[in-house]
């Protein structure tokens, strides 16, 4: 009965102790909720719509789940506003490391946007210390519960603001120092990439590494100026590339210009499933374009994006995708390993992540069949032999 096929699709405890490796993950969508509660009182933050952890937790998902990217990030205000200590940013990016790890991440780059961080007397570099610290606290107490986990730090500049320059020089000055690249985020609409290409032009005269949020609230002219005119390594989203895709009737597809040019060049995706779902870019996880995307070989990723808006984790994404589209430890390796491929870290670390950790972790995984017989299993085994 036991066949590889059918032992290849993966048990949520499989699915949890997998290797996963996340490149999009706010810090300030990823709170606990018993951490915002807690640090609302302890700064007296007066704003929380509840002050009760499960129904707080409950509100953000609900309220993160409007359809429109708008009001979603409204939600956001909230843990910005208690993010807003050097003690609170340690505990957030503390807990963001365990939390992450325990879920069985390996590797994550999780973003934030220093600028917003400042109400409070900060400085942004005291800012980005406070973040690293945390992470690296994070990343020790993981070990000591037996999980291994390396978090990278990427600095995004607010869109609709005028910091991006700043805040590309900043993140420059941490490179080597925790920080492994640049972003920009916020509503998309009205907002284009190349309102900020002094941040991405001086990132590449200095050979650092970006990624654009592009292609989610807005479409194809977003992606192709973020990988035309900005030069982005990589495309927070992108899921809107979808839009440069014909598939006809009989099945046959068609990629256009752009889309060819982000499959031919191995542009990495930086799909977030759940989140589609909660601002209207997609409808339901089986209608999601990772599937199509994922069999036409580009270079998708599975991402987070807002763990607390969301109200999930690396392993709940899997599992849906799983559910969806009957996806088996083959595939999730293969978008882990993708994920690592287009990860910011020197090409020796991602090869050795890839080849020490992630490939070894599924290998383990993918041969728990052989020694799971039942006795009635290895009894009809010897039989039959
Ligand atoms: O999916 C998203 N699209 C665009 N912007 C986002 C998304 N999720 C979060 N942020 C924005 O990024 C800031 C820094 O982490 C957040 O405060 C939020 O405003
Ligand atoms: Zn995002």
């Amino acid at each position: 009965m036991t066949s590889q096929s059918t032992a290849n699709t993966p048990t949520p405890d499989q699915i949890r102790r997998a290797p996963k490796v996340l490149l999009h993950d706010h810090l300030d969508g990823g709170l606990r909720p018993a951490t915002v509660v807690d640090l609302a009182r302890a700064s007296g933050y007066p704003h929380l719509p509840d002050t009760d952890p499960d129904k707080l937790g409950l509100w953000f998902r609900e309220a993160a789940d409007s359809g429109s990217l708008e009001r979603y990030l409204e939600t956001f205000s909230h843990t910005v506003g208690v993010m807003q200590t050097r003690d609170a940013l340690v505990r957030v990016a503390r807990e963001c490391a365990e939390d992450l790890a325990a879920d069985g991440v390996v590797y994550a780059e999780v973003r934030y946007a220093p600028e917003q961080h400042l109400e409070g007397g900060l400085g942004l570099e005291e800012v980005v210390d406070a973040v690293n610290e945390g992470f690296r606290e994070g990343e020790r107490l993981a070990r000591e519960a037996g999980h291994r986990i390396r978090v990278g730090a990427l600095l995004t500049a607010m869109r609709h603001a005028a910091r991006s320059l700043e805040i590309a020089e900043l993140a420059n000055r941490h490179r080597d120092l925790g920080v492994v690249g640049f972003d920009i985020a916020g509503a998309e609409a009205g907002f284009p990439p190349t309102r900020h290409l002094d941040a991405f032009e001086y990132l590449k005269r200095e050979n650092n590494h970006f990624t654009i949020h592009a292609g989610e609230a807005f479409g194809l002219p977003s992606i192709w100026q973020a990988l035309q005119w900005c030069g982005a390594d990589r495309l927070g989203h992108g899921v809107r590339i979808i839009d440069d895709i014909e598939v006809a009737a009989d099945g046959g597809v068609t990629l256009g210009r752009l889309a060819s040019y982000v499959r031919d060049k191995r542009v990495p995706l930086e799909l977030c499933p759940s989140s589609n779902l909660q601002t209207g870019a997609a409808a339901s996880y089986a209608e999601h374009p990772i599937g199509l995307l994922r069999r036409l070989h580009f270079r998708a990723t599975v991402n987070t994006d807002n763990r607390l808006m969301s109200g999930t984790s690396m392993s709940r994404e899997f599992a849906h995708l799983v559910d969806a589209f009957g996806y088996t430890l083959d595939d999730m390796q293969w978008f882990s390993v993708n994920a690592m491929k287009s990860a910011f870290i020197p090409f020796d670390e991602r090869l050795a992540m890839i080849n020490d950790v992630v490939k070894p972790g599924y290998a383990e995984l993918k041969s728990e069949w052989l020694f799971q017989r039942t006795a009635s299993t290895s009894g009809s085994a010897e039989s039959a032999g």
